[in-house]
């Protein structure tokens, strides 16, 4: 597989079924950072210009975002475990005799992240990859003796061929929060899928399970979520996309981020208690 282009700060991983479909995650954040299906189409966008400063995290794939969702609180934006190294938990299972190839990677606190929030946690990120589909499985613990709210999210980072021939379908009678507005207030999505062509930074509380992706009015992708209740919609536009600095501005077009998340109602654990979130993505048929 060529994952040359990736970038390999901590160790990338591979993953490989029976049915030709293959993975690569960092182990830096614990980043899916590839998913290809058997006709070697990548499903997930990865900037090929990332960002070396150090704490920065990788542009694209599926970035973990733990325990606040971007900047809605007082942590650093997205919070703080997509720039731990994550390390490997039990076996990987991949090969060309595996039906379903999987990984599960593990994060704890650490001083760095309990001098800007006091509580002891570990985070478990298990990829699975089956025939034209992969699920990634967040299962956030409370280790500490006592509860803490958060909030989170699997920032999904889409490749799209033409992100302004794309539209998301099944948002219809969805609370809707643009953000792009200061201090804008909430409308519900109204009948017609949700097109891209500038700026979009959209949260969608209480979210449908199950929304599709289609590409020059085709079914593209199936995206469902579980556990997790609201999903983030967001796309730079060309002009804040020149500004990020860690990638091509004109990658605008060939993005798109699809987000699962936890942001209405934080989440209270309870000490030694487990949420769990999962998005699992499948190629249209
Ligand atoms: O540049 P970052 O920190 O990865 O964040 C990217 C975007 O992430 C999205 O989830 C947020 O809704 C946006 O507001 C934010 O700009």
């Amino acid at each position: 597989m060529p994952t040359t282009h990736l970038p390999d700060v901590a160790g990338l991983l591979h993953l490989r079924n029976t049915h030709g479909d293959n993975a690569a995650i960092s182990l830096y954040g614990a980043q899916l950072l590839s998913w290809k299906t058997a006709d070697e189409c990548e499903h997930l966008y990865c900037t090929p210009m990332p960002s070396v400063k150090p704490g920065a995290s990788i542009r694209g794939g599926v970035p973990v975002c733990f325990p606040q969702f971007s900047g809605r609180g007082t942590l650093p934006k997205h919070g703080l475990v997509r720039n731990l190294v994550w390390h490997v938990d039990g076996d990987i299972v991949s090969g060309d005799d595996q039906d379903v190839a999987c990984v599960r990677l593990v994060a704890t606190d650490t001083d760095g992240t309990r001098a800007l929030w006091p509580h002891s946690f570990l985070l478990q990120l298990q990829v699975e990859l089956g025939a034209g589909w992969v699920s990634v499985a967040l299962n956030a613990t409370n280790t500490g003796d006592a509860a803490f709210d958060f909030t989170a999210a699997l920032h999904t980072y889409l490749a799209t061929p033409d992100v302004r021939q794309a539209s998301i379908e099944h948002l219809e009678g969805t609370r809707v929060l643009d953000t792009t507005i200061a201090n804008g207030s909430e409308a519900v999505h109204g009948k017609a899928p949700l097109h891209i062509s500038d700026e979009t930074d959209n949260i969608y509380f209480a979210a449908p399970a199950a929304l599709a992706l289609q590409q020059d009015a085709r079914p593209f992708l199936q995206l469902e979520q579980q556990g997790f209740t609201d999903s983030v919609i967001w796309n730079p536009g060309p002009a804040k996309a020149a500004q990020l600095g860690d990638m091509p501005a004109e990658d605008w077009t060939r993005m798109l981020c699809i987000e699962a998340a936890q942001i209405e109602h934080p989440v209270r654990l309870s000490p030694q208690a487990t949420w769990r979130g999962v998005q699992r993505l499948t190629r249209a048929a």
